[in-house]
């Protein structure tokens, strides 16, 4: 055994790691970053940057199509695809990324980190202790149900919908969340006969209905059949074919199967049972990113093994907070979480943006609905000069919701063709608590979609 000391010690080389050790070294902080697969994490290679790369080329053709005058193929080139999501995903190679955390000033370190005492990492026959402060952003694994015959049916999880090369002529989703509508669109467009079974009514439950409506829509319009009110009860798969029963006799017959069922925490290989916490379950923290279950104020948090919003972007924001806290509490300062600080996570209760890149978008921040007596919802068509030139038969909807008594936004959802770069606006007036009689002076570019804007605050009566 080797003993090596730093003053923190990360463990997981995920996007959040790797901002939380960054930030770290930035206050003055030698750092160790413990990865025991690929630096850049589930993200860089079969999450948000390849599963983008897929769906891009689609929404492309799709816009194209929706313009007359632009000279159109009728299908992709789904090699052309697949090579293109190849690069982004830097081809499975995390090289790059090392060098990266090299020159960040970083200690990369290979292998699985394990918490074998306060303040203390083991990697291998290495023993790591941290002066400072010991952080956690091992992220989260695909959670897989309880089915008969899913562990011998050799499924697809979100890493082989990512990373697949292979186009399957039938393609069968588990799941309506956001994993299963954007990989049943993607595969769609590339040429696979998608069947997608969702237990509710619509896909994307954690949405406003409109935007789950319109979703399922536009799958259906890329040939998706969605199996709704649909219960799994078993999988197998037979002579190559995979097969879903669902329980009301009905059966999804395909080539593969897409498990897309939710996440869990990568918490039960990480030693954290010998301060009392259980293996799979998320780490507790708080805004600073402190894990109070473990006394002694040393060990963090942040990203998706938290369970506070499994976001790249808001992982890497709790990581840039947590790099910052032990920065100053090792200088001495005495950082309280006080909100709206750099030392407090705050926004993650107030203004969590998130998009689903299907065809439609949905783009949503803040809370999707009225939640409480002084909220106030207004809802309508995307309708505005700016959608009707940007397609033709441009169809979106747009809900916000404000609270009547601060006169503020609370939460923005759209849906809509290329409705992502609208939602930041609304990031920004909820984060910034912007009265709604200041945000009238907030002039909405013409022609745009974003248009969108004045007609929701005439809608309030400004
Ligand atoms: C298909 C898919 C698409 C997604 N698309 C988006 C999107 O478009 N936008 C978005 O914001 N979010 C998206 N997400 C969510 C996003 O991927 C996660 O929120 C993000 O990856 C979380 O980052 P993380 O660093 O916390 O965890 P991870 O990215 O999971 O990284 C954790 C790292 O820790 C390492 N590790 C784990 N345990 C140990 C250990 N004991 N020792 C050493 N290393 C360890 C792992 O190997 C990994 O590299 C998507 C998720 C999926 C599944
Ligand atoms: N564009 C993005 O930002 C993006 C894209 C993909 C994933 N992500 C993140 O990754 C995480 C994981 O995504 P996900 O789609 O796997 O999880 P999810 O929790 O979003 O959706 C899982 C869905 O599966 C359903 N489900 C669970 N068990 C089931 C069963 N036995 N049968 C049928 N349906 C079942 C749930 O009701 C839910 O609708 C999410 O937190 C998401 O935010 C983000």
């Amino acid at each position: 055994m080797t003993q090596e000391t730093f003053d923190v010690v990360v463990i997981g080389g995920g996007p959040v790691g790797e901002n939380a050790a960054a930030r770290a070294v930035r206050g003055g902080l030698s750092v160790a970053l413990v990865e025991h697969e690929r630096y850049g994490g589930e993200c860089s290679y079969w999450a948000c940057i390849p599963s983008k790369a897929l769906l891009r080329p689609g929404n492309a053709l799709a816009a194209a199509r929706r313009v007359p005058g632009v000279p159109v193929g009728d299908r992709l080139d789904s090699g052309a695809v697949f090579r293109r999501r190849d690069s982004f995903a830097a081809h499975w190679d995390d090289d790059g990324q090392e060098r990266w955390v090299r020159e960040t000033g970083i200690v990369p370190v290979r292998g699985h980190g394990r918490v074998t005492g306060e303040r203390e990492v083991t990697v291998g026959d290495r023993v790591l202790r941290a002066e400072h402060a010991v952080v956690v952003c091992t992220g989260s694994v695909a959670r897989l149900p309880e089915l008969p015959g899913l562990a011998d049916a050799r499924v697809w999880t979100s890493r082989e919908a990512t990373s697949a090369s292979t186009v399957p002529d039938r393609l069968a989703v588990l799941g309506g969340g956001v994993v299963g509508v954007e990989m049943a669109q993607a595969w769609a467009r590339l040429g696979s006969r998608v069947e997608l079974i969702i237990r509710g009514d619509r896909p994307l439950p954690a949405f406003p209905e409109f935007a789950g409506d319109a979703v399922a829509d536009g799958l259906r319009a890329d040939g998706v059949t969605v199996h709704r009110g649909a219960d799994a009860t078993e999988v197998s798969r037979v002579d190559g074919e995979v097969r879903v029963g669902l329980a009301d006799g009905r059966r999804v017959v395909a080539d593969e199967l897409l498990v897309a069922t939710g996440r869990r925490p990568a918490t039960d290989e990480l030693g954290t049972e010998t301060f009392g916490l259980v293996p799979g379950d998320h780490l507790e923290v708080d805004d600073s990113g402190l894990v109070h279950a473990v006394p002694g104020g040393w060990l963090y948090a942040a990203g998706d093994v938290t369970g506070r919003a499994p976001l790249t972007h808001q992982g890497k924001y709790a990581a840039r907070v947590v790099g910052d806290v032990i920065a100053a509490r090792a200088a001495g300062a005495d950082v309280p979480a006080r909100p709206w600080t750099a030392y407090a996570a705050t926004a993650d209760h107030h203004a969590v943006p998130q998009v689903v890149f299907t065809d439609p978008e949905v783009a949503a921040v803040g809370v999707t609905g009225a939640r409480r007596p002084e909220h106030r919802e207004v809802e309508l068509d995307l309708a505005v000069a700016g959608s009707a030139l940007h397609a033709d038969g441009y169809t979106g909807r747009v809900r916000i919701v404000v609270d009547g008594e601060r006169d503020v936004l609370v939460g923005a959802t759209f849906v809509g063709q290329d409705v992502a770069e609208m939602v930041h606006a609304a990031t920004v007036a909820i984060v910034g608590e912007v009265p709604l009689q200041r945000l009238w002076h907030a002039v909405p570019v013409f022609p745009s979609m974003n248009e969108v804007w004045l007609r929701l605050l005439e809608e309030l009566g400004l």
